[in-house]
């Protein structure tokens, strides 16, 4: 088990809908998308000096785009906290959420800080470059034949997770429609009721007249799932990445904007605000893959993220697995010999969107919500795949 000198707890975790990309929150800054979930989690101790909070690590996984200027300090600013607080932004790509998480944890556990908030970020509407070929990259890192893979785009590399994997068209969408099926269950459920804060988006229509209206639209719930996918429509989708593919628009995560924001204590901040935590972070690890596979990642970082929380896989009652892509999540599910019930009970990122940076803390979020919810759910686990080639888990214990 890791060394520390103190336990880090989760007391709130909040996020705000997902939006499809150029969805509901196309003209919605990232900034202000944080800005509400930091000012939420931060109100969820009513009693917390917000001057005491160590600092506000932000995961944003394309901060060089339309989103620099350090978004976490520009958000905190924003949601009105104290300017004494401070902001950093994180970028360990799709797992840039999660990673904030477990930084602000060992902040607490090394005993540097009683308070810190965890948050992510990120507008996918945005940046419309992303995708293309605009990064800039260092040619001598392609000296290594084996670095290559680091250019392909994300879906080439799930379509050579699903040639190695063996991983069938046919089970991808399965696997897709299942995670739409969820979602939309979960939704019509109220079952995001808790972690959610409804966003309200403000238009300025410009009248004929000179004047201004302002238009608002209250965004409550998830963009993404789709109650009319069925296994006819998933199947007549033509592959996106390669000729002879097997990866759809369907059968991948899709591209979003979202935010989410963590709250974390020590003991001795519990015991000042008299707050009951939900969880403790019990364990964090992240690990190196071949880049042309990044999406085998967790197959290396769960084994070492649980050694470390010194829990067994049997132990864990739900598991946040990343659906980058259905190829990816089902080859790491097989190799790990994952329990489908206990991956993604609500939909993953398929159906629910895949804000980049933001989405590690969006399902950190959904997870403590469960936690809150059952009683018997003791250990559960986040885990995502994570471009170049990483992968990263974080198992969080009920307390
Ligand atoms: C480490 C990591 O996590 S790596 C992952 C990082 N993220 C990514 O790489 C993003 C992966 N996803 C993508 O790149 C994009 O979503 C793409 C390229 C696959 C698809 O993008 P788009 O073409 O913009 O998606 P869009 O939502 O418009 O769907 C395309 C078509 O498929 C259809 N479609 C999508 N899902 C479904 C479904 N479940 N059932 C039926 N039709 C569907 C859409 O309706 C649309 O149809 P239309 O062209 O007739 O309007």
């Amino acid at each position: 088990m890791s060394k520390q000198i103190q336990d880090a707890y989760i007391v709130a975790a909040l996020r705000t809908p997902v939006a499809r990309r150029n969805g509901a929150f196309r003209h919605v800054r990232p900034d202000d998308l944080l800005a509400q979930v930091l000012a939420a989690v931060a109100a969820a101790v009513p009693a917390l000096d917000a001057g005491e909070i160590g600092d506000v690590i932000t995961g944003c996984a394309m901060p060089e785009a339309e989103q620099g200027m350090n978004v976490a300090r520009i958000g905190l600013l924003l949601a009105g906290l104290p300017e004494r607080v401070p902001g950093v932004t994180i970028n360990r790509f799709c797992a840039s959420g999660l990673q904030a998480v477990a930084d602000a944890a060992a902040r607490i556990r090394l005993g540097e800080a009683d308070v810190m908030i965890a948050a992510g970020t990120e507008s996918m509407s945005a940046m419309p470059q992303i995708m293309g070929n605009k990064v800039s990259l260092n040619p001598a890192i392609f000296a290594r034949a084996e670095n290559v893979g680091i250019a392909y785009g994300m879906g080439l590399t799930a379509e050579k997770v699903a040639a190695q994997w063996q991983v069938s068209r046919a089970d991808q969408d399965a696997f897709a429609l299942e995670s739409h099926r969820r979602a939309c269950a979960a939704i019509a459920g109220g079952r995001f009721a808790d972690e959610i804060r409804p966003y309200t988006v403000r238009a300025h229509v410009p009248g004929e007249d000179g004047t201004v209206r302002v238009i608002e639209r209250v965004v409550e719930h998830d963009e993404g799932p789709r109650a009319d996918a069925s296994a006819e429509g998933l199947a007549k989708l033509k592959p996106v990445f390669a000729a002879r593919g097997s990866v759809t628009a369907g059968n991948s995560s899709q591209m979003s904007d979202g935010a989410a924001a963590v709250l974390l204590m020590s003991e001795a901040a519990l015991k000042r605000y008299q707050v009951t935590p939900v969880a403790r972070f019990a364990g964090y690890a992240v690990a190196g893959v071949a880049p042309q596979l990044m999406g085998i990642g967790p197959v290396e970082a769960i084994p070492r993220a649980l050694a470390r929380a010194a829990v067994g896989l049997g132990e864990i009652g739900w598991i946040e697995l990343n659906e980058a892509f259905a190829a990816q999540a089902l080859a790491v599910m097989r190799e790990l010999g994952l329990d489908p019930e206990k991956v993604n009970p609500l939909g993953g990122a398929i159906a629910l969107g895949h804000p980049l940076g933001a989405t590690g803390a969006i399902r950190s979020a959904t997870l403590i919500a469960a936690m809150r919810r059952d009683p018997a759910l003791r250990y559960g686990m986040i885990s995502m795949c994570i471009g170049t080639g990483m992968g990263a888990a974080g198992v969080f214990e009920r307390v």
